[in-house]
This record gives C-alpha cells, sequence and structure tokens, in this order.
C-alpha cells in the first residue's frame, strides 16, 4: 500500500510512528578464516532496528563555486522543474526533469505483484527532500550574478535561458576565499569578488554567511558542498592532515558536531563508464591490460585543468577507480599486478561544455586473445554533474534523519561522520579509517539501494528468481502463476532427466 509517496511494506518487522519509520533488519555476513590453503566462511547474522525520521526539513545548499558551469546549471535546472517550464529547441519542445539522478529518476524492484515485478522510484521508498524545494546560496570568487553566469557557462538552451534569467539574476553569489596558488593561474581574471582580510577573520566571515543564510532563508539544515574548480593535491601541513592521526582528528572535530563529509569529485561520466566496464570485464573473467581515458572540454573546467597541478588532481581522481576491481581478482591478476592506465584531458575551448570523451580498453581473453573496446562519448558535462550534485544532498541529508543500534548495543547511532555511502556519487570516495574503497558501480548502487530497503525492514536485492528456477515453483501469494518458459525461440524439453534448451521455432 503506497502512502504519501512511501512505500508501506506489509512486514510485522515495520512499523510507522508519528516520528519515524521503524524497521527490524537482519543483516546477513562472513567472516573467513584461511588456514593451509582451505577457508573457513562462518555466517553471522547481526539484528538491527532501524529508525528513519519521517519529517523532511526545508534544506538548504550553499555551493561553494556557485557561478559556475554546475553552480549556474543545477540552480537552473532545480527552478526549470519547480516552474514546470518548457522550452522550443530545434528538436522539439522540451520539459524540466532530472533525468541522470538516482533517486529522482531510477527506480529499484520491490518485489513480484499480481502482474510481475513492481518497480518504484528510489525516491519513494523513503521521505525525503525534494530537488524542487531545495534553497541555494553560495559563493563564487566571480561576482557574475546567475542569470549572466548561466549565460556565460553556456549549457542551457537560449529559450529555457530567456525564461529563467529575471529568477537567476536576483541570485548572487557571495565573495569567496581565494588563495591564488591553490587553482590554476588563468583563473585570476574572474576573481573580483574575493574576501580580505587574514585567514581566520575570512573563515569567520563564510561562517556568518551560512548563520546569515540560513535566518534569512527559514530553512532547517544547511549542506555546504565543493563545486569550484579543482585545486592542486593538498600539501601535507604539520598537525592538520601530516598523520592519521592528525586528519583523523579534524574529521573527529566533524564526528562531535555531527557532520558528515563525503568524497571528492562527481563521478559524472567517463568515470562512471569506467567504473561500469571494468566491473563488467573484471567480473566476468576478462583481463582488463590496457585502459586510456582521453577527453577534451573547452568549459573553465577544462581552462583550470589546463595547468599541471590541476590536472594532476583530476588525474588521481580518474585513475584509482579501478583499484578495487582488479584487487578483487586473484584469477587475473597477480599481487600488485595492474592495467596499464593513462588518463588525458585537453583544454579545447570550441567545444565548451559538450565533452568529448575518447576511451580504449584491451583486454585479455581465453588463449592469448585480446578484445579492445572503444568507446566516444560526447556529453554536456555539467548536465550529468547537476543531478549528482542534487542527489548528494538529498541522499546526506537523508542519512542525517538514519540512526540504527543492534541487539548487542541497543543504543541508536548515527552513521560514521565519513559518509561512505555517497560513494556512488564520487570518483575519489572518502571512507573511515579501515574501510574498504569500492569504486564498482553496481556495487555501490546496490549498498543505497538495499540500506534504503533496510530502513523498510525489506531484505536485501538477492537476484536469484528462485520463483522462477524450480521445477515445481511455489506460487507466491497473490502472484501471477510464475510462467514457463514463453519465448517462441526457445523451447524446453525435457528428455529423460535430461534438460535442453534449443531455439525452437
Ligand atoms: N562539469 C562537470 O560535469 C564536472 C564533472 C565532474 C567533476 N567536475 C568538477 O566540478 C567542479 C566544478 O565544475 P564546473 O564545470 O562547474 O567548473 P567551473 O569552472 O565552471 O566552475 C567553478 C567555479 O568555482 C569558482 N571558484 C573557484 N575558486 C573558488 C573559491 N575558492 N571559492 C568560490 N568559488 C570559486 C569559479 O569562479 C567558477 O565559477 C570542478 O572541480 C570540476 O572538475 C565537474
Ligand atoms: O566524466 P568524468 O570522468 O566523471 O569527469 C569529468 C572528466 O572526464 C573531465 O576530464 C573533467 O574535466 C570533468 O571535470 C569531469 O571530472
Amino acid at each position: 500500500q503506497s502512502i504519501n509517496h512511501c512505500c508501506r511494506p506489509g512486514s510485522p518487522d515495520v512499523k510507522y510512528t508519528e516520528e519515524h519509520i521503524e524497521a527490524r533488519y537482519s543483516y546477513h555476513t562472513a567472516t573467513v578464516s584461511r588456514c593451509r590453503g582451505t577457508y573457513t566462511v562462518t555466517p553471522r547474522t547481526t539484528r538491527f532496528t532501524f529508525r528513519t525520521q519521517r519529517s523532511v526539513p526545508k534544506l538548504g545548499v550553499m555551493l561553494v563555486g556557485w557561478g559556475g558551469n554546475n553552480g549556474t546549471t543545477v540552480t537552473a535546472a532545480v527552478l526549470a522543474n519547480k516552474l514546470g517550464l518548457s522550452w522550443r529547441t530545434r528538436t522539439g519542445v522540451k520539459t524540466a526533469n532530472y533525468f541522470g539522478s538516482l533517486l529522482q529518476a531510477s527506480t529499484v524492484c520491490l518485489g513480484m505483484g499480481p502482474d510481475g515485478e513492481v518497480n518504484v522510484p528510489f525516491r519513494d521508498l523513503l521521505p525525503m527532500v525534494h530537488p524542487n524545494d531545495i534553497v541555494f546560496d553560495g559563493w563564487d570568487i566571480s561576482s557574475l550574478d546567475l542569470g549572466r553566469a548561466m549565460e556565460r557557462a553556456q549549457v542551457l538552451d537560449w529559450a529555457l535561458q530567456e525564461q529563467l534569467r529575471p529568477h537567476m539574476e536576483q541570485l548572487k553569489p557571495r565573495p569567496s576565499i581565494y588563495i591564488p596558488e591553490f587553482i590554476a593561474a588563468n583563473q585570476e581574471q574572474r576573481a573580483d569578488n574575493v574576501l580580505m582580510g587574514s585567514k581566520a577573520e575570512q573563515v569567520e566571515q563564510i561562517r556568518k554567511d551560512i548563520r546569515d543564510f540560513k535566518k534569512k532563508s527559514g530553512v532547517d539544515k544547511v549542506i555546504v558542498l565543493w563545486t569550484a574548480n579543482t585545486e592542486r593535491m593538498c600539501d601535507i601541513v604539520p598537525g592538520v592532515n601530516d598523520t592519521a592521526a592528525t586528519l583523523l582528528a579534524t574529521i573527529q572535530l566533524a564526528m562531535q558536531q555531527g557532520a558528515f563529509i563525503g568524497g571528492d569529485d562527481f563521478k559524472s561520466g567517463q568515470t562512471k563508464v569506467k567504473s561500469v566496464l571494468v566491473d563488467f570485464l573484471v567480473s566476468a573473467g576478462l583481463k582488463p591490460t590496457s585502459i586510456v581515458s582521453y577527453n577534451h572540454l573547452g568549459n573553465n573546467d577544462g581552462r583550470n585543468l589546463s595547468a599541471p597541478q590541476q590536472f594532476r588532481s583530476k588525474e588521481i581522481s580518474k585513475s584509482n577507480v579501478v583499484d578495487d576491481m582488479v584487487r578483487s581478482n586473484n584469477v587475473l591478476y597477480a599481487p600488485g599486478e595492474k592495467p596499464d592506465h593513462c588518463v588525458v584531458i585537453k583544454y579545447v575551448p570550441n567545444v565548451g561544455d559538450s565533452k568529448r570523451a575518447m576511451d580504449e580498453y584491451t583486454s585479455e581473453i581465453m588463449m592469448g586473445g585480446t578484445n579492445t573496446i572503444v568507446m566516444h562519448n560526447t556529453c554536456e558535462d555539467s548536465l550529468l554533474a547537476s543531478p549528482i550534485i542534487l542527489d548528494l544532498v538529498i541522499l546526506t541529508e537523508l542519512c542525517q534523519r538514519i540512526t540504527f543500534c543492534t541487539e548487542e548495543d541497543p543504543h541508536f547511532q548515527t552513521f560514521h561522520s565519513v559518509l561512505s555511502v555517497l560513494s556512488y556519487l564520487c570518483k575519489a570516495p572518502l571512507v573511515p579509517e579501515g574501510a574498504p574503497v569500492i569504486n564498482s558501480f553496481f556495487r555501490q548502487r546496490t549498498c543505497i539501494e538495499n540500506l534504503m530497503r533496510a530502513c523498510l525492514g525489506l531484505p536485501p536485492q538477492n537476484h536469484m528468481q528462485l520463483e522462477h528456477e524450480m521445477q515445481r515453483s511455489f506460487l507466491l501469494p497473490d502472484c501471477a502463476p510464475v510462467p514457463m518458459a514463453t519465448h517462441k525461440s526457445i523451447t524446453a524439453r525435457c528428455n529423460g532427466g535430461h534438460f535442453a534448451l534449443t531455439n525452437g521455432v
């Protein structure tokens, strides 16, 4: 029964109070020990209780780099959806949507209904912020109002920009902290909106800005998200991030405040495809031996990345996404063995935000064979990154309303401050100390899906389809009888217990 666009499962393990959705959940894992080449796998079950606050707050999002391609595009997209805008293009009328958002535009399977599988949008599983209700604010070292910044970005169709401009030009980025050495020198000409004074005074101003925004907008929560330029790799600063202890102390401060932090760099297009393709190849037992990722783009991001130090940051975040998948398969790879991996980014002003990505994946296949996959991928980069920005802030806000306890530790707790569930959205995930970094696309997506299912007391998605694989199948209550193979081209024949599938006519 679907109530308030949430799915209300019939499970006795879930109860809805005024305040919470409370679900009892059995979390099944396994511990593995090895002795003289023999693995012993011991299944473990931990009984959890999940509690999700049902009241959805009014969310404010403050973007660092608000006047950039991503900042203007995501703000414009939310406004266009909120106003229900449509606009004419040379290929017909377009209407505002949230395609590319996991939460708004992808679905999960709840199970088998009378007419087959029932799939619902992620956003309907649990009460969560709707992007249309988000209030934006933020900072930029460029003083352009968002109407002119949207025009500068050259991402959205002109007919849409004309409808949005009266709203966008009212939005003005706050002056920001500008440290020239952190970004490319070619960004200096934009920097006409910068804070002055000591670093401490500038940080205090940023904090005042957040309080000022919260007070004036009336939002209940504020999430700050970085969508400013890629900065050089961080120097190691003694006492700040020179050791795990000092970095953890910094994170600990975040934990004490109950603030969440996430990973780096939106996993938007070429890198997302990489985390899918390498997952497919390695999981299929094929051995990628060479990955070459080239792209050129002509937006300001590409201009910033044309500087070596900024490119190096991006090269690192684009290169590490295959490590977990490669390490997971010791049949294909010897310890420490990795595919050749080359990342190239060129700045070509003419293409603007329409990034051209060309990839070549070479894999070793059976008996010394070779498979080479070549891809060309053209897209408005910011239209892939904007829905990711929305998912990042909405998922973070949802996680702030989820607490859980176990039978062994009955005191409810929140997620760890390092919110690793955001890994699906980042090229360079951040995880708690000792936790594995997972980049595999399908593992990351399944983690989010199963977490949300757990909050509803639903078992993890297992894809086993046992009800369709038994000779004497069980009939699920209130469901269509499980059909035998019905495809015309496939006829199942039993011949003395031998089961053969032949292409019938
Ligand atoms: N556009 C995409 O599709 C995409 C995809 C993945 C990752 N990214 C990353 O997201 C970030 C933003 O991308 P973009 O295309 O919007 O770039 P952009 O250059 O258009 O926007 C960045 C904005 O940040 C501003 N800025 C720079 N330093 C600042 C500071 N200290 N404080 C406040 N503002 C500051 C700049 O003036 C600019 O307006 C980049 O780091 C990029 O590498 C972008
Ligand atoms: O599509 P993706 O690889 O996730 O990410 C993109 C890179 O391919 C591109 O080189 C870079 O300029 C963009 O900022 C973005 O990071």
